[in-house]
């Protein structure tokens, strides 16, 4: 692909992709550009990355057939207005905030503007990461297929309908957080137990690696593959009653729902 692709911001979640796709060399660093707000960041993109770093988004907008707002909800509408009316002719838009929707990105930029809403999450940083994409209808099928092999370069994708994606910061763009406090959680339970903290994180990882490649691999039903674990009278069961007196299926749905709240 010899598509510009360009990023304003470069906080964690452009750098998870910038790394991802460098480590796929899918794109060659000349590639990519990106803008920081502080010099600090420029040259520790430049040095890390070997990307051509900016501290004018617009500069970036010009240069980009692909341009993320890799910036925070409430930055967009400023970086929005900043750049307006300086978009590389023909440029894509993709955006990666929750609640940002294609309207608030047409409104602005126009009606024909080519928009591609995206949800992705940071492990993408190791390969490994999750991205929905939703593109309007301005975004060509062979526009929609790079887009996904950019997106291919870091993660799994899945195109959806715009609709659903209000409800995927809470399956995929936030859930990594819930796994990381479950693997310190079981990582000090180890340790209570005796175990070094170094050891415990890397049983506690590799059991929720293991456990996910099982669920995503063999098509058993997550249910089975419990049973399976959970000998009658034995250790397993113990656990999964005291999780259940303690909620902890509905403490995972309820906090769900809470990524949904104003
Ligand atoms: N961190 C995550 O796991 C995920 C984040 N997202 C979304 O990605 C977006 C970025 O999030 P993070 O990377 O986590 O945040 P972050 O705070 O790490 O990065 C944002 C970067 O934008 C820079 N910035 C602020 N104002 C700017 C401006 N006017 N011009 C250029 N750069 C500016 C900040 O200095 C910062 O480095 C957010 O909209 C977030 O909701 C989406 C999925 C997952
Ligand atoms: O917390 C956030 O707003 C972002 C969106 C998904 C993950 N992090």
């Amino acid at each position: 692909m010899d598509k510009n692709i360009g990023f304003i911001g470069s906080g964690k979640m452009a750098q998870a992709m910038i790394g991802g796709m460098l480590e796929s060399r899918m794109v060659d660093k000349n590639q990519i550009l990106a803008s920081a707000l502080t010099t600090r960041t420029i040259n520790w993109m430049e040095e890390r990355y070997g990307i051509e770093m900016f501290r004018d988004n617009k500069k970036v907008a010009s240069e980009s057939d692909y341009l993320f707002f890799a910036v925070k909800p409430y930055v967009y509408p400023e970086v929005i207005e900043e750049v307006k009316g300086h978009l590389k002719k023909g440029s894509i838009i993709i955006t990666i905030a929750p609640g940002v929707s294609i309207k608030d990105i047409t409104d602005v930029f126009g009606e024909h503007t080519k928009v591609v809403r995206s949800m992705p999450n940071t492990p993408s940083f190791v390969g490994e990461g999750m991205t929905v994409i939703s593109p309007n209808e301005h975004v060509s099928d062979q526009e929609q297929g790079e887009v996904i092999k950019i997106f291919q370069a870091f993660s799994q994708v899945e195109v959806m309908d715009e609709k659903q994606m209000d409800a995927i910061p809470a399956i995929s763009g936030s859930s990594p957080a819930y796994v990381y406090v479950m693997i310190e959680a079981m990582a000090d339970g180890a340790v209570k137990q005796g175990i070094p903290r170094r050891q415990a994180y890397r049983l506690a990882s590799q059991a929720v690696l293991g456990a996910a490649k099982m669920v995503r691999d063999t098509d058993i039903h997550p249910g089975e593959l419990k049973d399976q674990v959970c000998t009658p009278k034995g250790t397993t069961i113990k656990a999964i009653a005291a999780l259940e007196e303690n909620g902890f299926r509905n403490s995972i749905i309820k906090a769900m729902d809470a990524t949904r709240e104003e």
